[in-house]
């Protein structure tokens, strides 16, 4: 069983080494042609995921159009903001009924389209798409601890296959097909583990993280669910599992930024310190645009897109939560 696994990332890379523990035959795409070459010669990825080995049957290249031309399975782990500039010049090598793993938690720029939608737009016609999501930090899946995670298509033969070839001793998949709730789930995760995180920078406690996490997972729900998805999938892997996760797990990117972000430093010179992408950037500002289209209302995710951009002072973002008037919780 060939599978392409794009984007050599620390996610693409321990996706690639749990595949190939599974019994896939992965290639291992990167865009940089010094990177594939290093993984070849030094087995591991040292840049994104160090000092674990590379299995044998993952195969490191820079060669996307030959590798996705081969694979009856695609794992797309690029981040969202070079999704369909990396995709488009190799979309028309890959076959018809290939089944697309879209591993990529965010939206795209200025459109702010999921990501399920942008693999489909520029994939050939009959290549069912599958999104991958839920609590996953990438190296704890290279070092097989135990995860699960959630498979949703329209497709339910294609979210079933997915289920079967993905599956591991330590790896447990659950279907659905409320893609929609699923997408925005792993999305919208990000700016309230950003959030989080300046909870922790601020020193503002437990209380007030506990009043974040469910106010987040309350205004990700309105959202999905105004978009077609699901409640119960919010409370699901790809909304509450990924919430506890990354605003509790100081290994998250998003919470990093955010703690950084709340001790005082500029977005700008904490993003220069980090190699790595944090997604919750970016989205912060989508999540509203998609708000505004849906006509709902997402406080903090409207603060948090504030406070990246620079004009609100994260203290101040937080009297602001604190001082709306109170309501009723189902709201
Ligand atoms: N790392 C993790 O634990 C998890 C990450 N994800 C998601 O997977 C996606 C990829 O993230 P990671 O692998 O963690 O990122 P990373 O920061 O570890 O690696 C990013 C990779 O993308 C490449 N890249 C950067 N800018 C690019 C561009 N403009 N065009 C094409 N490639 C570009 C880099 O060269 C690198 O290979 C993100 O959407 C992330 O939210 C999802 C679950 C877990
Ligand atoms: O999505 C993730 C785990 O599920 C990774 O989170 P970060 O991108 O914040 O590191």
């Amino acid at each position: 069983m060939i599978t392409t696994v794009v984007g050599a990332g620390s996610w693409g890379t321990a996706l690639a080494m749990h595949l190939a523990r599974v019994g896939h035959d992965v290639h291992l795409c990167a865009r940089d042609p010094a990177l594939a070459a290093r993984m070849c010669q030094a087995r591991e990825n040292a840049d994104y995921l160090p000092e674990l080995r590379l299995p044998d049957n993952v195969h490191p290249t820079d060669d996307i159009a030959a590798a996705v031309a081969s694979a009856s399975m695609i794992v797309w782990a690029v981040p969202s903001h070079g999704t369909r500039d990396m995709l488009r010049p190799s979309a028309h090598a890959v076959r018809t009924g290939t089944v697309i793993v879209s591993a990529t938690k965010g939206l795209e720029r200025v459109t702010w389209t999921r990501m399920s939608q942008v693999l489909g737009e520029e994939l050939p016609a009959g290549c069912p798409i599958v999104v991958l999501s839920g609590p996953s930090f990438a190296h704890e899946v290279a070092r097989e601890l135990p995860t699960a995670m959630v498979a949703a298509a329209t497709d339910a033969a294609a979210s079933a296959r997915v289920l079967k070839d993905l599956r591991g001793k330590r790896f447990r998949l659950y279907a659905t097909d409320d893609v929609v709730g699923v997408e925005i789930g792993g999305a919208y995760k990000n700016v309230i583990a950003i959030a989080a995180g300046v909870v922790e920078g601020l020193g503002l406690g437990h209380n007030a993280l506990a009043g974040l996490v469910t106010r987040g997972l309350a205004e990700m729900t309105r959202l999905a669910v105004a978009m077609g998805g699901r409640h119960e999938t919010l409370a699901g892997l790809s909304g509450l599992g990924d919430l506890v996760l990354t605003c509790t797990g100081a290994a998250s990117r998003n919470h990093h930024l955010g703690v950084e972000l709340g001790q005082g430093r500029a977005l700008a010179e904490i993003l220069a310190g980090m190699r790595m992408v944090a997604e919750g950037v970016n989205t912060a500002e989508g999540i509203l645009a998609l708000g505004a289209a849906a006509g709902v209302e997402l406080p903090i995710a409207e603060q948090m897109a504030s406070v990246l951009t620079g004009r609100t002072h994260p203290m101040a973002a937080t009297e602001a939560l604190m001082l709306r008037p109170q309501k009723h919780e189902r709201h």
